[in-house]
């Protein structure tokens, strides 16, 4: 068993910059949790402080029931996979597999069966004599995927480990990733900025805003019911339209049409309505709850289109199957906003978007 468990972590470096404000969360044995958030939202640090590299101002990393604070990097049984692979140059594949084992003593004939199972399962049986600089991307990151697992550790670390990836062979090793980390019955704890990966890969989703966790929640939920206006907006592509509203009586007024509002407890006077583009239907067949839009601007996606409309003042993006080409541009369509599909967040000018909750 090695749980991972962070209390209330806290780092503040000089000049107040507190990159990780109060953070405490929970990693299972097995389960595979990724730190989503934007540039400098603490996701790396956070990691580090787990790793050990870093000293939490406050608070205390736990593996496998044990505070591991005091504990140096190289004594947690940690293993942590870097974006720039970190691999030793003048060492071969097989060398740089099975250092960290040497180093730490482990009879000959075990490193051997060990390296031989790793290489088995990552494909790199004919690359085990190469130097890593006669390696591809994909194959060097292979490599440092294949040095964590080796170890056996009782908690693995990824710190965007495909970013320098072109994107054909990022989807190509993401899948790898989730195949490999599927029979691994230790914590894992993956940081991206990708939210494509974030969704695929994980079994639990902490979005880090601020220094502080946002949501921790399963994919399908971060997507279906983000906690705020933030998460909203942060997850999902193209982004969810938001729209600040105001309100009247139990109704959202979109220009001269009308949305009926959920029973809030106390109705506000403005309110952020957020729909998904995915979540507007155009000219639908059922017309009892459109809205007339004029279409401005057609962007083909393939099979997908995505289509700009101007609603009452407002500017919505749909994500449609339907074949609507550039002509579309200027002509006037019906919308319809599926009310059961629209999420519900606080309107306070004076609050950052992380603090604007959801009401529904
Ligand atoms: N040693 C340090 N001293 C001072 N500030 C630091 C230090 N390390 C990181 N920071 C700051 O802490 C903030 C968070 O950095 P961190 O690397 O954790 O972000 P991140 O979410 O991983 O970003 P990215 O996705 O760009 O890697 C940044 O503003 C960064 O400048």
């Amino acid at each position: 068993m090695a749980k991972l468990e962070l209390h209330n972590l806290r780092k503040q470096y000089a000049d107040n910059i507190v990159p990780v404000k109060d953070i405490s969360l929970e990693v299972e044995d097995g389960e595979f949790l990724t730190l989503l958030g934007p540039s400098g939202c603490g996701k790396s640090t956070l990691l580090r402080l787990i790793a050990g590299l870093e000293q939490p101002t406050q608070g205390r990393v736990v593996i496998g029931g044990k505070t591991v604070n005091k504990i140096a990097p190289g004594d947690r049984n940690v293993a942590m996979v870097f974006q720039s692979y970190a691999l030793y140059p003048h060492m071969s594949v097989g060398e740089n597999i099975s250092a960290a084992l040497k180093l730490r003593r482990v009879p000959r004939t075990e490193i051997q069966v060990r390296l031989e199972s790793v290489a088995k399962k990552l494909g790199l049986q004919e690359l085990l004599y190469r130097k890593p600089s006669q390696l591809s991307g994909g194959q060097r990151q292979r490599v440092a995927l294949a040095r964590a697992l080796v170890r056996e550790p009782d908690v693995f670390l990824l710190d965007e480990p495909l970013s320098n990836l072109d994107a054909l062979l990022r989807e190509q090793v993401r899948s790898e990733l989730k195949q490999i980390f599927k029979d691994q019955q230790k914590p894992v704890v993956y940081v991206t900025h990708d939210q494509t990966e974030a969704m695929t890969l994980s079994n639990q989703v902490a979005v880090l805003y601020d220094g502080l966790l946002q949501q921790l929640d399963t994919p399908y939920q971060i997507y279906a019911h983000p906690a705020n206006q933030f998460v909203a907006g942060f997850v999902g592509s193209p982004q969810m339209n938001l729209l600040e509203l105001s309100c009247e009586g139990n109704t959202a007024i979109l220009g001269d049409f009308r949305i009926v509002l959920p029973a809030f407890p106390t109705m506000p006077s403005q309110i952020v309505m957020g729909i998904r583009p995915e979540d507007i239907s155009l000219n639908p067949v059922e017309d009892s709850q459109t809205i007339e839009g004029r279409v401005y601007l057609v962007e083909a996606l393939g099979k997908e289109k995505l289509i700009s409309v101007r609603v009452r003042g407002s500017d919505l993006t749909v994500r449609t199957l339907l074949p609507i080409d550039q002509n579309w541009e200027g002509e006037t369509v019906k919308v319809m906003l599926p009310n059961q599909l629209i999420h519900w967040f606080a309107f306070n000018s004076n609050l950052p978007l992380h603090q604007r909750d959801r009401l529904n």
